[in-house]
């Protein structure tokens, strides 16, 4: 897909998550890999109303090159590109179950949305809760660089979930679920829903790689 496709998806699918209540106001950023460096969405824009010709562009290292200022959390997406071989997009979002679980004390901070269905281990994978730090802080990307690439989820607490993938569809398809099953969990709360098991997991990871 050319450049110009690419931003037009961007605009697209952002515009999307923005009209089905996944992201409101200005809340959220997403980032897609390009030829020659990575477009992201401008810092304080919001989702519903990207101009493609305004997105903001990065060369590789993370410089600004072009377009409005970019996401104030650079350092959180340039992170997972540097860290995980193969990613072609970061999604984050403050999307409303996701967020509430991001602020409960009790969470596995391993695996912080529990496998209940194959289609969030299909998609999502095992997702890491990271401690709060205040958005835009370069210790985001500290933290995200120590995770060495094996997380393609994480859930940033008390803020909300960023999710990558090969591609920028494929992400924002990831973002909806873990959402989805975030809104599960929330529903399930004090019911000791039934997990799926490792053996099922194990199964699912090799029958459907990511
Ligand atoms: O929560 C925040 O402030 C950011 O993580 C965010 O979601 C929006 O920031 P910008 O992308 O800089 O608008
Ligand atoms: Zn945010």
């Amino acid at each position: 897909m050319d450049e110009q496709a690419t931003r037009e998806l961007l605009v697209r699918l952002s515009r999307s998550l923005f009209e089905r209540g996944y992201s409101v106001g200005s809340a959220g950023n997403i980032s897609v890999a390009v030829d020659d460096g990575i477009l992201m969405t401008p810092t304080n824009s919001c989702l519903g109303f990207l101009e493609a010709d305004r997105i903001s562009k990065l060369d590789r290292s993370g410089r600004h090159i072009s377009g409005d200022k970019p996401s104030k959390e650079v350092f959180l997406h340039q992170a997972f590109y540097e860290t995980r071989p193969g990613t072609g997009a970061v999604v984050h979002l403050h999307s409303t179950y996701a967020t509430a679980l991001s602020c409960l004390p009790d969470l596995d901070a391993n695996d912080c949305i529990a496998p209940l269905t194959p289609y969030v281990v299909m998609r999502v994978g095992q997702v890491r809760l990271l401690p709060y730090v205040r958005p835009g802080e370069p210790a985001m990307g500290e933290m995200i660089r120590e995770l060495q690439g094996k997380h393609a989820a994480v859930l940033l607490a008390n803020h909300g979930p960023v999710v990558t993938a090969k591609d920028l569809t494929t992400a924002v398809y990831a973002a909806e679920e873990l959402e989805e099953t975030a809104k599960l969990l929330v529903l399930l709360r004090g019911q000791n829903p039934r997990l799926l098991t490792q053996a099922q997991i194990d199964e699912l990871n090799t029958a459907f790689p990511k």
